[in-house]
């Protein structure tokens, strides 16, 4: 038997407990604290221009007075030469950009975060809940730019092609849609607001491919694949050359011979979906190794 005043102390303990998570639920940030181990948050110190010092002895010699995105006036004024084609220059899409860049903003944002279709909503832990810049190239579009964007995100175009100049004036000023061309079937009808979009200033591509990865510039035409830098490469390629303080999450393959291991967290897909792609993984995990030893930038997760 239990005496009258257990009971009064166990109903006391049940008022307490639903008290507790009632309050939890109703701040969410409490629930953290409450029922998870809160992360202790590290406080570093951000020096001005130290991203800047590592990444001129990355990139050598080279100038921080590139714009980020491309504009207008540097191809409608006046001619900017470009030494290489796509991705690495404009040579040759110089009419198609113009078109393109009369109808987009090129005004930069004040810090940068993720790319492709990799998805935000329940995974803000890692990657964090705002997203100032997403670099994309067509066929990873994601068919509603709404989503995992926030409404001020800069959509950023990454040109691999002259087609992808192509898409975007066809998006923006609807126009008769082209199916052929891309690897992989583009969004026909995407609903964004054209002072989102930014077009990246090719350069960058270039520093992360001669720079990081010591790629040859001009390939042959009838090579099978062209190699390129992944999205990310370029990604921290960018950020080393306007932010402060660069860290990266998520970098890093899962071992070369393990074939069932999926190399994304948010779909199943494993290293196999990427013979083809142009990318030399390993030649990467060994640039973004000397960054991490340089301190050029710093990782929040495992490598
Ligand atoms: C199958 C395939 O072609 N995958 C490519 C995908 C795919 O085209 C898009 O996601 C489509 O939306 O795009 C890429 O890259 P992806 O979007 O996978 O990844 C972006 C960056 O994160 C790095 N990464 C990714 C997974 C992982 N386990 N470790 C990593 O270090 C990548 O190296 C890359 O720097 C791309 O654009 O670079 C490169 C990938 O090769
Ligand atoms: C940063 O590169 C992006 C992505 O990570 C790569 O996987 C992808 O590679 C594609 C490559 O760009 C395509 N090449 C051309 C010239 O379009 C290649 O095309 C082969 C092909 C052709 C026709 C029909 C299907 C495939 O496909 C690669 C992907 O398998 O490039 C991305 C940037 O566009």
């Amino acid at each position: 038997m239990i005496s009258k005043s257990r009971w009064k102390l166990l109903a006391m303990l049940a008022l307490v407990l639903v008290v507790m998570v009632w309050y939890s639920i109703s701040r969410e940030d409490r629930y953290i604290e409450l029922f998870y181990f809160p992360i202790p948050e590290k406080k570093e110190p951000c020096f001005q221009g130290e991203a800047e010092r590592k990444a001129s002895k990355l990139f050598g010699n080279y100038s921080r007075d590139q714009p980020i995105f491309l504009q207008l006036k540097d191809y409608f004024w006046v001619k900017t030469p470009s030494a290489y084609e796509l991705p690495y220059g404009t040579k040759g899409s110089e009419d198609l950009l113009l078109r393109v860049l009369a109808i987009t903003s090129y005004s930069i944002p004040e810090s940068i975060q993720r790319l492709n279709n990799a998805p935000v909503a329940g995974y803000e832990g890692d990657v964090g809940s705002k997203t100032t810049m997403r670099l994309f190239y067509p066929e990873s579009a994601h068919f509603n730019p709404k989503v995992e964007n926030n409404p001020d995100t800069l959509l950023v175009l990454v040109a691999f092609k002259a087609m992808d100049f192509h898409w975007i004036e066809t998006i923006l000023s609807d126009k008769k849609r082209v199916r052929k061309g891309f690897w992989k079937q583009p969004p026909l009808i995407w609903d964004v607001n054209p002072r989102q979009i930014r077009i990246l200033n090719p350069f960058f591509m270039e520093i992360a491919a001669d720079k990081l990865l010591s790629l040859p510039m001009q390939q042959p035409r009838k090579i099978k694949q062209v190699q390129k830098p992944t999205t990310g490469l370029l990604a921290i390629t960018l950020a080393l050359h306007l932010c402060d303080l660069v860290h990266i999450a998520g970098f890093g393959y899962p071992d070369a011979h393990n074939r069932k291991q999926t190399i994304h967290y948010y779909e199943q897909i494993t290293l196999k979906s990427m013979a083809g792609s142009g990318h030399n993984v390993s030649q990467e995990a060994l640039a973004i190794k000397r960054m991490l030893e340089m301190g050029a930038v710093k990782n929040l997760t495992f490598f």
